[in-house]
């Protein structure tokens, strides 16, 4: 079995993106280990598959799988690098907005130009149960006991999970200890993307995310949606932050509870390839 594919990456956070606009790709999570291996496979943060879209609306359905074969709800980084694939197979133009489903519902896409887009993320979800986080009510922060130690955190879903952690330093070597345990906490019933927001300004933060599937990767964009989310909830943030990632930074939008949030960041092709899958000896 072969499959084409194009290498992209959104400020660091890197994917594989397949065309399956016929709907003919059956992937599953062996494979999708295999392809994200990074020594004997290609090796992704999380794959990309571009298929027909299933709500009768939408220009396509992505689908999100992460490195270690567990699916998502969302991709924020992902969905950039996608609009700009979709551009390059002349299926979108710049300037145009459009709409792509994603697992966790549909989300709006503008190019900006060939590398750079803009993301209508929809708006933040605090509710606990479908975040889905085990707590009585919403509130704009939790203690809970993380590894032995108590830690105070936001929960927010951008149709995937995030914790937000608050931090000095973001050198703090606790970090590497944290973010697994964060990551796998039980009040956090489908897991979540665990990130660790430093404060520079109220327009602008640094952020490192220790992703659900994936650990820490250069950037996720969906955990700089909930960062900015949590921390605009509690007033400590402006409506426009910059969010510095170690791979690249992001421009995040939102005006508050009942709006919705807006990314801007880059798309980035890499190479194209074509993954000679030898495991059934074909
Ligand atoms: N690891 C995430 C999916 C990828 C999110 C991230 N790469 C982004 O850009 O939002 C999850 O399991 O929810």
């Amino acid at each position: 079995m072969t499959l084409r594919f194009s290498k992209m990456h959104g400020s660091g956070n890197d994917f594989v993106v397949i065309d399956s606009r016929d709907g003919a790709l059956a992937l599953n999570p062996s494979l999708v280990r295999a392809m994200a291996d990074r020594h004997t496979g290609v090796g992704f943060d999380q794959l990309l598959s571009v298929e027909p879209a299933r709500d009768g609306v939408s220009a396509f359905y992505y689908g999100i799988w992460n490195a270690d074969g567990s699916p998502s709800g969302q991709c924020g980084n992902g969905v950039r690098c996608v609009a700009a694939w979709l551009h390059r197979a002349g299926a979108l133009n710049i300037g145009d907005t459009v709409q792509i489903q994603s697992p966790s519902g549909p989300v709006a896409v503008r190019l900006v130009d060939a590398h750079r887009v803009t993301v209508d993320m929809g708006e933040p979800i605090f509710d606990p149960p479908r975040i889905p986080f085990n707590a009585p009510h919403a509130a704009d922060r939790y203690t809970m006991d993380v590894d032995g130690q108590a830690l105070e955190i936001g929960a927010v879903s951008m149709g995937n999970p995030h914790a937000v952690v608050t931090v000095d330093e973001m050198t703090a070597p606790e970090l590497s200890r944290l973010g697994p345990a964060l990551t796998g906490h039980a009040r956090f019933g489908e897991g979540s993307n665990a990130g660790f927001v430093q404060i520079v300004t109220p327009r602008h933060v640094r952020l490192r995310v220790h992703e659900r599937g994936a650990g820490w990767t250069l950037a996720c964009g969906t955990g700089a949606c909930a960062a900015v989310a949590v921390l605009r909830q509690r007033g400590e943030v402006d409506a426009q932050v910059q969010v510095d990632l170690p791979g690249g930074s992001l421009q995040i939008d939102w005006q508050g509870p009942g709006e919705r949030l807006w990314m801007t960041g880059p798309a980035t092709f890499v190479f194209e390839g074509e993954w000679l899958d030898r495991r059934r000896g074909d």
